[in-house]
């Protein structure tokens, strides 16, 4: 009778694990796995050191004097939180207004194909994906657009993930990956018949450099179109609870300090832009960008526990467990924008390069990371 019910009790116990680790795990279909959880390019002994100096870089983002640094600090945040983005969230590293009736994959995928289509590119033609992640936007773009796609991030972890789905996909003939700083990209002038940027340019120290390198590498007559992280007309500088919200968002998604919508259109035209359209994609009658964060709380208090379990028994890194701490704060702080309004992450602004013009600089520097 005893061996019965200690059998029994086992049996149980070891079903629960494998339904919380295995079926709770892989948090989006097709996802990465909770077991599968590394830290990028970082070894795992490493990785709880790696965030300590992390931590201490963004900790005040306002006060980063020090410009030079700030993409190989972004090059470590993405390999602390790559593999979490992709396990909670997918593989587009981004936001996208929800929308009725309609899944969080199905909102995200309109929302990319939407630039794509605003930069009027097709078949035959070529085009720059400015900070590409793992590659979901781009590879909905090239099956959308039937483009070339050419991706560029500063992670070198990054690059190998996108390169393993776009074969996956099958997409890896329209679909390629460089690893680089987007600051100093490894492309000729005039090479490039559109460009996009998701959700990416909010890390570049300046946005005029990154404007002024896109610029370059772009044909002249061809467009354009980012999706960038601002303060609103709502936020107040001198509201401490403002100034709280906007200072969390930064220090939880390695950005050397927001920028106001305002500074967004002037900015291209400084590099020689003409601003075809600036709009914000968050304002009604779209719908909450920021509702699938909350929906997603109780499955972030899962996550917890299992990264925690994960790292007592040595299957994740040690750091894992902050970095999920910290992903976990973010993700209020960003509700707390949406819901104030002082917050958007997607300030739409389309550009193009005027027809008749030459670039600025001349060089391409080699690709590295
Ligand atoms: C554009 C950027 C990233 C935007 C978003 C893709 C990410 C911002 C905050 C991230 C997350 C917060 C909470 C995590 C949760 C605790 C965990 O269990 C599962 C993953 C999260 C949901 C994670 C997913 C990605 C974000 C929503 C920035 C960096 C410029
Ligand atoms: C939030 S992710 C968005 C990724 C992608 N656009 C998406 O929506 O899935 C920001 C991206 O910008 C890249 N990035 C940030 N700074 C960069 C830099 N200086 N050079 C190249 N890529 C950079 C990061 O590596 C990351 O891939």
């Amino acid at each position: 009778m005893d061996f019965v019910a200690v059998f029994g009790t086992g049996a149980l116990v070891a079903f629960g694990l494998y339904w919380f680790v295995w079926v709770l795990g892989p948090a989006e279909q097709k996802g990465k796995r909770a077991v599968d959880l590394s830290g990028g390019s970082i070894s795992a002994e490493k990785v709880q050191d790696k965030y300590k100096q992390y931590w201490s870089f963004f900790r005040r983002p306002k006060e980063i004097e020090t410009a030079e640094k700030v993409p190989d600090f972004v090059d470590t945040f993405y390999n602390l939180v790559t593999d979490i983005y992709e396990w909670g969230w997918g593989q587009s590293f981004h936001f996208s207004p929800s929308i009725q009736g309609k899944s969080h994959r199905d909102a995200t995928r309109l929302h990319e194909e939407m630039a794509v289509d605003l930069i009027r590119v097709g078949p035959g033609d070529r085009i720059l994906d400015v900070g590409c992640g793992v590659g979901g936007p781009m590879r909905a773009i090239a099956a959308h657009s039937r483009a070339n796609v050419v991706g560029i991030t500063i992670n070198e972890y990054q690059v190998n993930r996108a390169r393993q789905h776009n074969k996956k996909a099958g997409l890896d003939a329209l679909c390629e990956v460089v690893c680089g700083n987007f600051l100093q990209m490894p492309f000729p002038d005039n090479s490039f018949d559109g460009a996009y940027s998701i959700e990416a340019t909010c890390h570049a120290p300046k946005l005029e450099e990154v404007y002024a390198e896109i610029f370059r590498v772009l044909k002249p007559g061809s467009l354009y179109v980012s999706y960038e992280w601002v303060t609103t007309d709502k936020y107040r500088g001198e509201n401490p609870e403002h100034v709280d919200i906007i200072q969390g968002i930064e220090r939880g998604d390695a950005l050397p300090g927001l920028r106001s919508y305002a500074d967004i259109a002037e900015t291209a035209r400084k590099v020689g832009f003409e601003v075809v359209k600036e709009q914000d994609l968050a304002k009604p009658p779209a719908l909450p960008w920021w509702s699938r964060l909350k929906m997603g709380r109780i499955a972030y208090w899962r996550n917890h526990i299992l990264v925690t379990i994960l790292a007592a028994l040595g299957i994740a890194p040690k750091g894992t467990v902050d970095v999920h701490e910290m992903l976990f704060k973010t993700a209020d702080y960003l509700t707390r924008g949406g819901d104030t309004g002082i917050f958007s992450p997607m300030h739409m602004i389309l550009c193009k390069k005027p027809a008749a013009t030459g670039s600025t600089q001349s060089s391409s520097p080699s690709a590295d990371c």
